[in-house]
Formats: C-alpha cells, structure tokens, sequence
C-alpha cells in the first residue's frame, strides 16, 4: 500500500491499478488525512508563533526592566533593615520628593527601615531628584526606579520585604498644573493610588498606609480656621478633585479591607530642596535673575494669603502619623475588623499674604523683586489657606514652630548654596 507521503505526491504517476470505488474511497481518505495534517502543521505554527512572543515579551522585561534579580533583592532587604527595638520598615512612596526625601532621612536617622520608590518623572528638574536621591543613598536608604502604576514591581517589593507601613508621597502635584495636563493627575493621584491599594490590601500583613492629601481639598470652603470636619465637596482645581477621591478611595479600601488609613492635609510645604514649581521657590529663582515676578490678586484687590508651612513640622507631623496609625486588621484580602480612618490638617495656623512672602525673600536675597501685580486668572487657585490644627495636636502633639522668616531664611541659605551662588554676592 503506498505511503501517505506517495499518495499526495506520487514519485511514478499511474504505478498502481486500483479498481474506482476503491481509487474514490482512497482520494476522499487522503483529503482528510492531507486537512489533517494541515491543522496539525497550522495549530504546531501558531503555538510557536504564540511562544515565541511570550518569550520576546518575557525577554524585553527582563532586560529593559531596572529592577529583580539576587542582588537588587539583597539591596531592598538591607534598605529596609530595621534598627531599633520596635521600629518600622516603611515603603515611601515618592521618596526623591521634596516631602519623601526628607521624612525618608528622619525615619531612616531613628533607625527605621525605608526603602523608596519613585518614577522620577520631569514635571520639574529631575536633576533635583537625583541629588535627593544621593543624600538618601549615602545614609543607605535604597531608591527603586519605578511607577505605581507597575503592579508586578509594587507586588515584587511586597514579596521581599514584609512593609509594616507605607508612606505614599508620590503624587502629580501642583494646582495650576491641572489645566495643561490633567491625564497626569487621573495617572498618578487616581490610577497609581488604586494600583498601590491593591498590592495593599492583599499582602499579608497588610501595611498600615499614610498618604498625602491637600489643604486643596477644602476647595470654595469660607470657614477659617479650616477644620476636618469642615465640607470638602467644592475642590476649585482638578487637582484638588484628584486628592478629594483620593480620601474617597482610601475610605473604601479601609472599609473593605481593613486597611488603616491616615490621609495629611498638608498646607504649602515649603523649604530646603523644595519644589521648583512652588511660588517660593520660582519667585527666588527670578528675583536673583533680576526677572519680572507675576504676583496674583483676588476679588476686590484682595492679597491671596496661604498658610505656609516649614518642612521640619511637615517631616514631625508624618512621623506623628506613622507612630500613631494602629493596625490594619485584614491579610490576603479579607477583612477581620475595623482599622483607623483618619484625616488630620499639617498647616502652620497663620497665613501669610503672598505679597509679605515676596518682601521677606528681598531681605534674605538683599534685592528688590520687579513685580507684576495680576488678577487672579480662574485656574484653580483659592483665595487663603488657614489650618486649624487641634486635631493633629490633641492625636500626637503636632506643633509647628518654624515661622515663614525663619523658615525662608533656611530655603534661601540652601538655594543660593546649591545652585552655587556666593551667598556674599547676594546678601
Ligand atoms: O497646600 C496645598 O495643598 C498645596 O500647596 C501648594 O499649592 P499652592 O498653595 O498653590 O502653592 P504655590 O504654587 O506655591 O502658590 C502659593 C501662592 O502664590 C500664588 N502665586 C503662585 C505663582 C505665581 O506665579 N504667582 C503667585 O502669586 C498662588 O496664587 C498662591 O496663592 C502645592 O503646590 C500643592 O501641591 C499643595 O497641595
């Protein structure tokens, strides 16, 4: 009997005499043999095709990825070596920030274990960041390069070291910002809070989570002081939307999962290697350069007026709320009870009006500014920002004592040093 092989392609055409209903039947059983072999040949190429793209894919990550592998994982685990009795291993999310690389440095000086986390992003100067970032490397707190929004390496983190906090400092901040670029605040202030409630909620302990919100969240509110208590349903920029859903979202994780969950209202930040963004900081940036500063005004001619707040306080209140926060109750994703829920105001409780702002850097800088007097445009600014903060007192003893004089005395000193002025020449 010829082969398959002879059949489908006969090497001696009419070698065989076979009678018509068995020539049929043979044609009609070498069809669906030959369809056979087709599919077999076609599904065996598809599955290569389909292998050979995991790998590609597989391959791309590890050799794009800066992150994985023995070393990194021994580098993370030695970051996070806690060293005091008691103490905390902390994830600090956006830690080559302004607010992150500080408290990182005071939580690592007490001998908590902290290892960050940042995507290094160029919404301002991301030389600023690296130079943070070498500060934390020498007192051997690790930086991991990476978005919150990567779900693999948040879980990753969480598989190496068993957080017992995370402090999330990462964030799409700035309140005018939001009109050029809204998609970075739904990425980063929405997306990348959920992705890292996630990882969160199912590690096993879960962490306890302290996170920055925004006295923007008190938005059109008239009542001064700001309370907690008082509405925040009126933010005035997306922004502000962004960290208002940020509360929401975090209330239902800890609902949910038993997640405890501290949210800080931080009024203005300012200070030493602080956000180039920030009126503070850009107003000095010009006035040494001897460019026109753009001072805003609001209704009926009204001075806007902020409740500064120095960066030392901010740093005493983050660590108030970290040794504060309780439990979470929940592991793996199931809830086994109430956790704390709680929000509390980090201001300074005296507003400062911005045009006093601008007198004060013309003394420490010894200049003149050339200022433009400007309406308020309608871009998400509010008039004042004043913190009552009884309840972040009467919870861990918040007191700030850096006033805007002093304080600004600090950032100019550090300014002018690291951008490498003589401070003689200026003041
Ligand atoms: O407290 C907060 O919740 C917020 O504080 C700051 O936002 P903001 O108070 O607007 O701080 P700046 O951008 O430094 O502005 C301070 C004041 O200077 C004014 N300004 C700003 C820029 C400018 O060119 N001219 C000017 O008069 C603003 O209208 C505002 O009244 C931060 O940028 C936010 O990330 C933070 O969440």
């Amino acid at each position: 009997m010829p082969s398959l092989e002879d059949e489908l392609f006969p090497s001696t055409p009419g070698k065989f005499k076979i009678d018509r209903g068995h020539r049929q039947f043979q044609r009609c059983f070498a069809s669906t043999s030959t369809m056979f072999l087709w599919a077999l040949f076609l599904i065996a190429l598809t599955a290569s095709y389909l292998s050979f793209q995991s790998f590609v894919h597989s391959g791309n990550r590890y050799l794009t990825a800066s992150w994985g592998g023995i070393h990194w994982e021994k580098q993370i685990r030695n970051s996070a070596h806690i060293q005091r009795p008691a103490g905390m291993s902390v994830l600090v999310t956006g830690a080559a920030g302004f607010v992150g690389s500080h408290v990182s440095l005071a939580l690592k000086k007490r001998g908590d274990g902290v290892v960050g986390l940042d995507n290094f992003n160029n919404y301002y100067d991301p030389s600023l960041k690296k130079a943070r970032e070498s500060l934390l490397n020498r007192q051997g707190i690790l930086v991991v390069e990476g978005d919150l929004n990567d779900a693999a390496l948040l879980a990753k983190l969480f598989d190496v070291v068993a957080f017992t906090h995370v402090l999330h400092l990462a964030a799409q901040a700035g309140v005018r910002y939001a009109m050029e670029n809204p998609g970075s605040y739904v990425h980063s202030n929405v997306a990348g809070l959920v992705s890292l409630l996630e990882i969160c909620k199912s590690a096993d302990p879960q962490p306890a989570i302290v996170w920055a919100s925004s006295s923007s969240v008190y938005g059109l509110n008239e009542n001064a002081p700001f309370s907690e208590s008082d509405r925040t349903d009126r933010p005035a920029s997306l922004y502000a939307a962004t960290k208002k859903a940020g509360e929401e979202i975090t209330h239902t994780y800890n609902h949910i999962y038993g997640l405890s969950i501290t949210g800080l209202r931080f009024f203005t930040v300012y200070g030493p290697w602080g956000r180039p963004d920030m009126a503070y900081f850009s107003f000095t940036k010009n006035i040494l350069q001897g460019k026109t500063i753009t001072i805003y005004r609001g209704k009926n001619k009204a001075d806007l007026a902020r409740d500064f707040t120095y960066i030392d306080d901010i740093v005493k209140g983050c660590l108030g709320s970290l040794d504060t926060s309780g439990e979470s109750t929940g592991s793996g994703g199931k809830k086994r009870g109430p956790a704390p829920y709680r929000n509390f105001n980090l201001g300074n409780t005296s507003p400062v009006k911005v045009p006093t702002l601008v007198n004060i850097l013309e003394k420490h800088l010894r200049m003149k500014a050339k200022r433009k007097i400007v309406e308020m445009p309608g871009n998400g600014d509010v008039p004042f920002t004043h913190a009552n903060i009884s309840l972040a007192q009467r919870e861990f003893g918040y007191k700030p004592t850096t006033d805007l004089q002093t304080g600004l005395k600090k950032f100019v000193r550090w300014y002018l040093s690291y951008y490498g002025y003589n401070p003689k020449d200026v003041q």
